[in-house]
């Protein structure tokens, strides 16, 4: 983790001037591409130069853990779901398989905390779905005949129930963390250009609506959601849960470790590693949801500048994901009502990505196609 740190820099401010300055000669009224002419500057100054490389090939880290706290009965769902789905996206049947076969991204599955036995590689009854997959979208850049990875990396078998004790120990959450960086630098070395943040979790928006409450001083009650979905006695509890171990535990936002140690999960310190990671590589990093907004807020604690290598995918309709965007500074690409995880917000949101830096490269200027300028 030091050493990851330690080579994160900040954007350079020569090829974030350099793109701002063809972005005004191309062929389009200044301004016009929204969002994405200030996302297109900001990955040249991860890239260091104008204009950046096109961001590809896709690859998204689907992390996933089990959670103690889900003992207390904040969702409906069996815990052996988190096992039970990492088996459907192993065998390919899951949404964010569909996704990523849309835009040819990779997809690895990290076992970084899930209770039961070891995660297998065996098809779960919806492995026919991976059997014929449709073809690859118009990016094609990933390998879509790639099975989905398996990644064995598990550093307990889920949390401890944040309301009685520490979710983790300082040095489990140091080895999630590892996790994560560890799965970004090998994704990277395998030629991935835009890491892909997702999850798995029954019960993780609870740990996530505690993370982004503890990193942002916001009230349980506005980082809350309703998770996978739950009913008014369940939400109640919930945010009852999320001001219970807050209040047991006070972490200090200026001790991230410490905080992802008392709330956190497994699979929210490994994202944190993964987007750390990217950031050190010069790597955008997608954000998804809400868990992965609570690891992006855990790694901008840790090291400020890996802000710049963050790009959040979309708006998850959990409202802690909303609270943790506007505490980094960042603007989602989409707004689609989604509150999936998996990576799925974040992986539509990839041909955006490709696109904003696609113009850089391929736009011409006003000079050049003979159009007047005003
Ligand atoms: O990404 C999000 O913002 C998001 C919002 C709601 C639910 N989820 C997913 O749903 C699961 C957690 O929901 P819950 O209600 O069990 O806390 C976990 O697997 C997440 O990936 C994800
Ligand atoms: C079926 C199911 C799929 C999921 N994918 C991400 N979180 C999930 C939660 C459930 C319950």
């Amino acid at each position: 983790m030091r050493e990851t740190l330690a080579a994160i820099r900040p954007l350079d401010t020569d090829a974030m001037a350099a793109a701002r300055a063809l972005h005004a000669r191309l062929t389009k009224p200044a301004g016009s591409l929204g969002t994405l002419e200030e996302l297109s500057v900001r990955l040249a100054g991860l890239a260091g130069t104008c204009p950046p490389p096109l961001p590809g090939p896709a690859a998204v880290g689907v992390f996933a853990g089990d959670h103690g706290v889900h003992a207390q009965g904040v969702t409906p769902w069996p815990q052996e779901v988190t096992a039970q789905m990492v088996t459907n996206i192993l065998a390919g049947g899951a949404v964010i398989n569909a996704f990523a076969r849309q835009v040819g991204a990779r997809v690895t599955v990290v076992d970084v905390g899930v209770a039961g036995p070891p995660a297998g590689a065996t098809p779960g009854p919806a492995g026919g779905a991976a059997a014929e997959p449709a073809p690859a979208g118009p990016i094609g850049a990933g390998p879509p005949g790639d099975a989905p990875e398996l990644v064995q990396a598990r550093v307990r078998a889920g949390t401890r129930d944040m309301t009685v004790e520490p979710a983790l120990t300082r040095d489990e959450v140091v080895a999630a963390v590892a996790v994560g960086i560890d799965t970004a630098d090998r994704l990277v070395d395998a030629g991935a250009g835009l890491l892909v943040t997702g999850d798995m979790g029954i019960a993780n928006t609870t740990p996530a609506a505690a993370l982004v409450a503890a990193f942002t001083g916001a009230d349980p009650l506005d980082v809350t959601g309703r998770g996978t979905g739950i009913d008014d006695g369940t939400y109640e509890r919930k945010v009852a849960v999320v001001r219970a171990a807050l209040a047991r535990h006070a972490p200090d936002p200026a001790d991230p470790v410490g905080v992802l140690a008392a709330v956190g999960g497994l699979e929210h310190a490994a994202l944190a590693g993964f987007v750390l990671a990217g950031a050190a590589r010069r790597v955008p990093v997608l954000v998804d949801g809400v868990i992965a907004a609570a690891g992006a807020l855990a790694a901008a604690a840790l090291a400020p500048d890996a802000r710049g290598a963050m790009v959040a995918g979309h708006r998850s309709a959990e409202p802690g994901a909303t609270v943790a965007l506007r505490h980094l500074g960042l603007t989602p690409l989409l707004d689609l009502g989604m509150r999936l995880g998996e990576g799925s917000g974040a992986m539509l949101a990839v041909p955006v990505v490709a696109a904003a830096v696609r113009v850089l490269h391929e736009v011409a200027t006003f000079d050049s196609a003979g159009v007047s300028s005003k």
